[in-house]
């Protein structure tokens, strides 16, 4: 059918009479913006706070402010090979100093004037005059008045000379630069990305407070589905098993299992009732066919539905339920296009909660050509940007990943469409 032209109309409960929906309160089907609001609202608050090594962190988010252990640089540094020298050259030098030496550690002896006069001078201080050889990321000598790059100096017999003048300070990063000690560097919320590990590594965590990461497991639905080898005689392969656990993960959930349940009531329901996951993520039998169980299922297991249904295309049947024991399900549908309309809807507006992150800030963009609407519904649409603003992809059916796998974002097209030149909500494609 087509997407645009299959609608039962303005918003209303779409699925009535089905025998698969016993049990379960009707729900009118949400809007597309709402159904994202009550998946971001299903959950009390974010998972408690755990600390991890910086190893296990990845994709979880901060439970508290990040703050620096240490000032950064933790020393005045040479930003550049060459030599630290002290006050208007030429300069006398003496001596290296190697990134990772300790503090006044210089490798030749300092046989310098200065330094012998010096009684109160620390061991490794510059005089006026004096300078010595220097390593990028290496501790700057205190006297020094700056960096001499290798390439800018000439040493003549023992003399080094500039052949550029030397601002004060020049190629030195001052202790502290980027941070003082104690200073809260990242907010609470804030996703655990690899820039933020390195970060933490550079001022001196070994651990972070995070929030523990929601578990997963997910449940695919269908015995037409094949693990392997060329779909044939009416079995398709299984294109969710190998699309969603990967990004899941990359959203920050830790997929605990993914298990291939059969068209049979009882083994759905209990895959349901017995799952030990914060969130149960099922793909398939949404819909009203003649072995679609999830809705019989959910009501068997005592779940309330918070989402049953939402206006938009593809994807309209997903559905999101509280589980007993506080545990959520996400019921994204079979095809896969509209499986992935229901995970950036549902699954990871709920996983986000979960995880405590911080509301993402939209993004957006210009649309290039009309992007014509559903009349009820929205629309995600799979895009490449251009010069002209994003375009859509062929191959966009529910069924179809074609588009999707060339996508650099979903667009989200309100219900009757958009002109050219209208700016226009971007999503994550995975
Ligand atoms: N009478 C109605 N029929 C359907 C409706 C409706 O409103 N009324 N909605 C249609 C829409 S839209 C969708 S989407 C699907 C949703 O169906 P289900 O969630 O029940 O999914 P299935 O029937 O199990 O499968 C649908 C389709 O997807 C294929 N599939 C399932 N799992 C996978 C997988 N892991 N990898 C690849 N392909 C998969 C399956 O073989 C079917 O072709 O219902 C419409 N029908
Ligand atoms: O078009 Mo359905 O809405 O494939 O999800």
């Amino acid at each position: 059918m087509n997407a645009l032209t299959d609608a039962p109309g303005a918003a209303g409960t779409e699925r009535t009479g089905s025998g698969a929906r016993a049990g379960t309160a009707p729900l009118s089907r949400s809007g597309w913006p709402q159904a994202r609001r009550v998946a971001r609202l299903a959950v009390h608050g974010p998972l408690p706070e755990v600390e991890v090594p910086l190893a296990e962190a990845l994709g979880s988010t901060l439970a508290s402010p990040l703050a620096a252990l240490t000032d950064l640089p933790a020393f005045d540094t040479s930003a550049m090979d060459g030599w630290a020298v002290a006050g208007p050259g030429p300069w006398r030098t003496s001596g290296r100093i190697l990134a990772g030496d300790p503090a006044g550690r210089r490798e030749a002896p300092d046989t310098s004037d200065a330094a012998d006069r010096s009684g109160e001078r620390h061991p490794g201080t510059l005089a006026d005059g004096e300078a010595v050889e220097i390593a990028t990321g290496a501790r700057v000598p205190a006297g020094a008045t700056g960096v001499l790059r290798r390439e800018h100096g000439r040493v003549d017999r023992g003399l080094l000379h500039p052949l550029y003048d030397l601002a004060p300070g020049q190629d030195v990063r001052p202790r502290g630069q980027e941070c003082r000690r104690d200073e809260p560097l990242l907010p609470a919320g804030t996703p655990v990305t690899p820039a933020v590990l390195g970060l933490a590594a550079a001022c001196g965590h070994d651990r972070l407070a995070v929030h523990r990461r929601p578990t997963v497991e997910l449940l695919l639905l269908g015995d037409e589905l094949l693990d392997s080898g060329i779909p044939a005689d009416g079995r398709v392969r299984d294109a969710l098993g190998p699309l969603l656990p990967p990004w899941l993960t990359a959203a920050g959930a830790e997929v605990t299992g993914v298990r291939r349940v059969g068209d049979d009531f009882g083994l759905l329901r209990d895959a349901v009732r017995f799952s030990a996951a914060d969130v149960v993520v099922t793909t398939g039998g949404t819909a009203a066919g003649p072995v679609d169980f999830l809705h019989e299922a959910l009501a068997a297991v005592g779940a309330r539905l918070l989402v049953d249904g939402v206006a938009v295309r593809p994807g309209h049947p997903m559905l999101l339920a509280e589980l007993p024991g506080g545990r959520h399900l996400v019921g994204l549908p079979g095809n896969p296009l509209a499986a992935v309309a229901g995970t950036v809807t549902l699954a990871l507006p709920l996983l986000h909660a979960l995880l405590g992150r911080a509301p993402d800030t939209p993004r957006s963009a210009v649309t290039a050509r009309d992007f014509p609407g559903h009349p009820a519904d929205t629309r995600l649409l799979p895009v490449v940007r251009t010069d002209r603003g994003v375009v859509p992809l062929a191959f966009d059916g529910p069924a179809m990943l074609r588009g999707l796998a060339l996508a650099e974002a979903l667009v989200v097209v309100p219900p009757g469409g958009v002109p050219a030149g209208a700016r226009v909500e971007l999503l994550a494609a995975p």
